[in-house]
């Protein structure tokens, strides 16, 4: 698919971010095209979530313009807004389940208090998704206590996914698995981008993931977007986080595996 306005679901301009004299993001501009997983890199503190929290209408940027799916936010009345805001859902970096709610319980929730449904309908889509996302049958009745680190991930995704979004937003999905959960993770992410057609907005540090699932990298540095391209483009970037961070030990193994998983 070529990448041109026709098919950009959100566009960033000028974007800024600022906490008291601490500024995050200055002029920062960014596309993300329907379809696609974007995966967004950069050093820690360089305002990765600042940026999910300022597209998903969590945060007021103090400039700049979010548009999603053509739409200034801020232009919209609130009804307009929550509208649009049912088209994304969003896996926080914790995963952020209720701990006192079973899986189904936890993803019901999301469809009784978004989209209105009634207990016994939401009970019933929630054991849908909770099956989308490859978790076993038996799964829904468990607290999250109760469940591994991989299995509280596609909880969470569950939900996310609960309103039927177009846009997914991932913060950090893989942290904290283990290398067999986050290749799994992995992969469950293209197969459901494929079967529901979704575009996917993802924060991550692990560079397997950027390897396995992404279809352009965006480099987050300086307070804005410094290259956001396919992985090989910007892994050939002259910087030196880039050179650091693709280059270095870990990168060079997970260029590797995903070489060695290609010819498989
Ligand atoms: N609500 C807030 N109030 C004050 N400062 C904040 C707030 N939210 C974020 N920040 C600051 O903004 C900067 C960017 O934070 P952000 O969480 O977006 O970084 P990140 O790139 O996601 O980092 P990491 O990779 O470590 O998760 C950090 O210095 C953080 O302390």
């Amino acid at each position: 698919m070529v990448n041109n306005a026709e098919n950009t679901v959100i566009e960033v301009q000028k974007l800024v971010n600022r906490f008291g004299s601490h500024a995050v993001h200055d002029q920062l501009d960014l596309a993300v095209y329907r379809g696609e997983i974007l995966g967004v890199v950069g050093g820690s503190g360089t305002g990765k979530s600042v940026l999910l929290r300022s597209i998903v209408g969590l945060l007021q940027p103090r400039a700049g313009i979010v548009k999603l799916f053509g739409h200034d936010l801020p232009a919209l009345s609130d009804e307009q807004r929550s509208q649009l805001q049912k088209r994304m859902g969003v896996l926080f970096q914790k995963g952020a389940l209720y701990s006192s709610l079973t899986l189904e319980e936890n993803v019901a929730l999301a469809l009784i208090e978004q989209a209105g449904l009634s207990r016994r309908d939401a009970t019933a889509l929630a054991v849908v998704k909770l099956a989308l996302v490859g978790l076993p049958a038996a799964a829904g009745s468990k607290y999250p206590a109760e469940l591994s680190g991989g299995m509280i991930k596609r909880a969470a995704l569950a939900r996310a996914l609960a309103l039927d979004p177009d846009i997914l937003f991932l913060d950090e999905p893989t942290a904290g698995l283990d290398p067999i959960a986050a290749a799994a993770f992995d992969r469950l992410l293209l197969t459901l981008r494929d079967a529901l057609d979704l575009t996917v907005f993802l924060v991550t540090h692990d560079l397997d993931t950027l390897y396995a699932c992404c279809d352009r990298v965006a480099v987050l540095s300086q307070k804005r977007v410094l290259v956001a391209d396919r992985l090989e483009v910007v892994a050939a970037t002259d910087d030196d986080w880039i050179r650091d961070y693709f280059h270095g030990p870990r990168g060079r193994a997970a260029q590797q595996s995903a070489k060695s998983s290609a010819q498989e």
